[in-house]
């Protein structure tokens, strides 16, 4: 059987990303999207805690550590929460680097290699490829360094969405909660992972 990642990708014909003039400058640290996201949020305590800067062009690398409450099998990592993992790093790149909103409408993934706690993944994420409002995204996984061992790729295609998509769709409670304390949306991260 085959590997996804011998298909032709981007699926569709797509034109070059062009990385917003806004777009945080490379090296940069990127801002949690959200303090409850499960992916980045600093609220949610037994979330991934994955934290991302931005890099040249149209990338972004992400680090994500895995803990004991990540665990699929024993002292290793759930495949859902690295797909989680790259979703995560997938739109942090979408939505930075082309600074509209995107919801993720289609994610592969790849399992490479186990992924044990304490591993700490440095996740790339590029972006492929636009058409319209569809941006495709691929994303690779090394094992506690730059240049490890590739353990996960991702691919996935966003597609970008206006605001009134989180308004209408999203729980009155939580918006009512970001209305009251605007800074939920935008915290910095200060701190790496543990
Ligand atoms: C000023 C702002 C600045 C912003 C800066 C912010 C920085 C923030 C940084 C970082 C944040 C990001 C970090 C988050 C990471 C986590 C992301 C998630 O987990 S998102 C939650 C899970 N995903 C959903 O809940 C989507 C649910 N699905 C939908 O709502 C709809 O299906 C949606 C919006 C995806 C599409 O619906 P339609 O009605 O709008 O559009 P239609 O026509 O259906 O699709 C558009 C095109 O896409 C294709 N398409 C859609 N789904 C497809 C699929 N599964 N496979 C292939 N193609 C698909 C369609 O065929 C169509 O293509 P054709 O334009 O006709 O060529």
């Amino acid at each position: 059987m085959s590997r996804t990642t011998t298909e032709v990708w981007p699926p569709v014909p797509t034109e070059a990303p062009q990385r917003h003039p806004e777009a945080p400058a490379p090296g940069a640290d990127l801002p949690q999207h959200y303090a409850y996201c499960f992916g980045c949020g600093d609220g949610v305590e037994q979330g991934l805690h994955i934290r991302t800067s931005a890099c040249e062009g149209v990338t972004i690398r992400s680090r994500f550590t895995v803990t004991e409450a990540h665990q699929g099998a024993p002292g290793l990592a759930h495949g859902g929460l690295l797909a989680c993992a790259f979703d995560e790093a997938l739109g942090a790149a979408v939505g930075n680097l082309l600074r509209k909103p995107a919801v993720t409408a289609k994610l592969e993934t790849e399992f490479v290699r186990p992924v044990p706690v304490g591993t700490t993944l440095f996740i790339d994420a590029h972006l492929d490829g636009v058409a319209g409002r569809k941006v495709y995204v691929s994303a690779e996984g090394r094992l506690d360094a730059e240049d490890g061992t590739v353990a996960v790729r991702a691919r996935a295609l966003f597609v970008q969405v206006k605001l009134s998509h989180f308004l209408e769709n999203g729980r009155p409670e939580d918006l009512a909660k970001i209305a009251d304390n605007p800074e939920l949306l935008t915290r910095r991260s200060v701190e790496l992972n543990p």
